[in-house]
């Protein structure tokens, strides 16, 4: 049964839509541009499901002004977008491309223009393939690597942004890209990945400390998080759903809000977990303005010994709806992970930096794209974020996750998350239902 109560979002919650660059733009090498990690590892045989690549896309680094027009039909407050390092820094660092501060300038004037208020993520995962032959976030001078590219656009684009993230997800760099192997750069090292994740988070802190010297406006972390529960009241299953809890949601979390790794860390990687410096630790507690939490799903998980940390699996759960991820449909876990975090980490201000769902969609017919079951995702989420607002937590807004159809890293272009649909043959954009139920929200404030 849809509750069918009405619900109304404070006054100046910022509604807004995000994408990111490797999963939107095309022209990879495009005006100078240097090969990213995920250039480099989507064009490897087998490294992506449907063998797709971020060579075209979604097109948007020729199509962007068309992309902000479909921005002020949904009427967005706010567009989350990522920068390209390797568009600035064809190297990773030194020579500076043109350019590619260019190509981020027009489309940064298009959406002030448009009343639309950037939101921009320095680095989605694509990490120039220079830097990642270098040894990439294993190398202890990846965090320097990152900071001098930060003041690069603190300094450039820094009048035109007023709201900043430094990372996106670091746990899915480490878990996907150096624990499983199924992201970029595709290892699989129980002894890389620690020092990846603590020099993801000394890269952030540094990065803060670069904006704090030459940047303007606000700037966060952004971090997937995903409640945990046991599948049964055993004692194992209990202590694989801490051990899941530890190793995605309070990993980096606690290293940049409390200044030390989760105890369970150590335990469940044993003589692969490094002994960090102190003075790494008082660095990680550079403070940030805003927390940015992407919520998609929960997971029930059960003890399984034999797998990698965190030693547990995700069962699936009788009854429940699923999306084309193979993620449940939780909206009463993203309450649940907003009050988490109030509690925890001392009632920082939020923002839900993305949350949405991949369906099978339909193609568009007579320029219509019926999509049922992500309308009812998002007011799902949106009533769990709002009643979450009722319970105190500071949440600032909400982008939905994606604006576009767009590269879904791994899997390719068959999952689509998109408030609009992309004919990827034709480049033809078709704002689905979901895009028009969401325009409806923001012109409300509310559902
Ligand atoms: N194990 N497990 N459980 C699920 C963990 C989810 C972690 N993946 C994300 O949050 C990614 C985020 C990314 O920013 C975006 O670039 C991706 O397109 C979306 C959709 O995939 C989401």
């Amino acid at each position: 049964m849809t509750d069918s109560s009405s619900i109304r979002f404070p006054d100046g919650f910022l509604w807004g839509a995000a994408t990111s660059a490797y999963q939107v733009e095309g022209s990879p090498l495009a005006d100078g541009a240097g090969p990213s990690n995920w250039h480099h590892f989507s064009h490897q045989p087998d490294a992506i499901a449907d063998g797709g690549t971020g060579d075209v896309a979604c097109d948007h680094y020729r199509r962007y002004e068309e992309d902000v027009a479909l921005m002020r039909q949904l009427g967005l407050q706010a567009y989350r977008f990522s920068v390209s390092w390797s568009r600035i820094l064809p190297e990773g660092r030194g020579r500076i491309n043109p350019a590619g501060l260019d190509f981020y300038r027009r489309l940064l004037d298009r959406l002030l223009e448009a009343g639309i208020q950037p939101c921009a993520t320095l680095f989605h995962w694509d990490l120039p393939q220079a830097l990642q032959e270098q040894g990439g976030w294993a190398n202890r001078d990846s965090a320097n690597w990152f900071a001098d590219y930060a003041h690069i656009l603190f300094r450039e684009l820094g009048d035109k942004v007023p709201l900043w993230a430094t990372l996106n997800e670091p746990w899915v760099v480490v878990n996907d890209g150096y624990m499983h192997g199924v992201h970029a750069p595709g290892h699989r090292s129980l002894d890389e990945a620690p020092w990846v994740a603590h020099n993801l988070l000394r890269a952030h802190a540094l990065g803060v400390q670069a904006f704090r010297a030459d940047g303007q406006g606000q700037i966060g972390l952004v971090v997937n998080l995903e409640p945990k529960y046991a599948a049964s009241v055993g004692p194992d299953d209990a202590a694989a759903m801490s051990r899941a809890h530890a190793y995605m949601n309070r990993w980096f979390l606690d290293g940049v809000m409390l200044g030390s790794y989760p105890d369970e860390l150590a335990e469940m990687f044993g003589q692969h977990w490094p002994r960090f410096d102190l003075a790494d630790m008082a660095l990680l507690l550079e403070p940030f303005d805003f927390l940015g939490i992407n919520y998609y799903t929960r997971s029930v998980n059960r003890d399984a010994p034999q797998n990698p940390p965190p030693h547990a699996e995700s069962v699936r759960q009788e009854g429940a709806e699923y999306t084309e991820m193979g993620w449940e449909v939780f909206p009463e876990g993203l309450t649940r992970t907003l009050q988490w975090v109030k509690q925890r980490y001392g009632d920082p201000p939020i923002y839900i930096t993305e949350n949405g769902a991949a369906f099978a969609d339909p193609p568009a017919h007579n320029g219509r794209v019926a999509d049922p079951r992500r309308v009812e995702y998002l007011r799902g989420h949106l009533r769990a974020a709002h009643e979450a607002i009722r319970l105190g937590v500071n949440l600032k807004g909400y982008f939905a996750w994606s604006l576009l159809d767009n590269f879904e890293w791994s899997l390719g272009y068959a999952k689509t998350f998109g408030l609009v649909q992309v004919d990827f043959s034709s480049q033809r954009r078709t704002i689905k239902d979901s895009g028009y139920f969401y325009r409806d929200v923001i012109a409300r404030n509310g559902l």
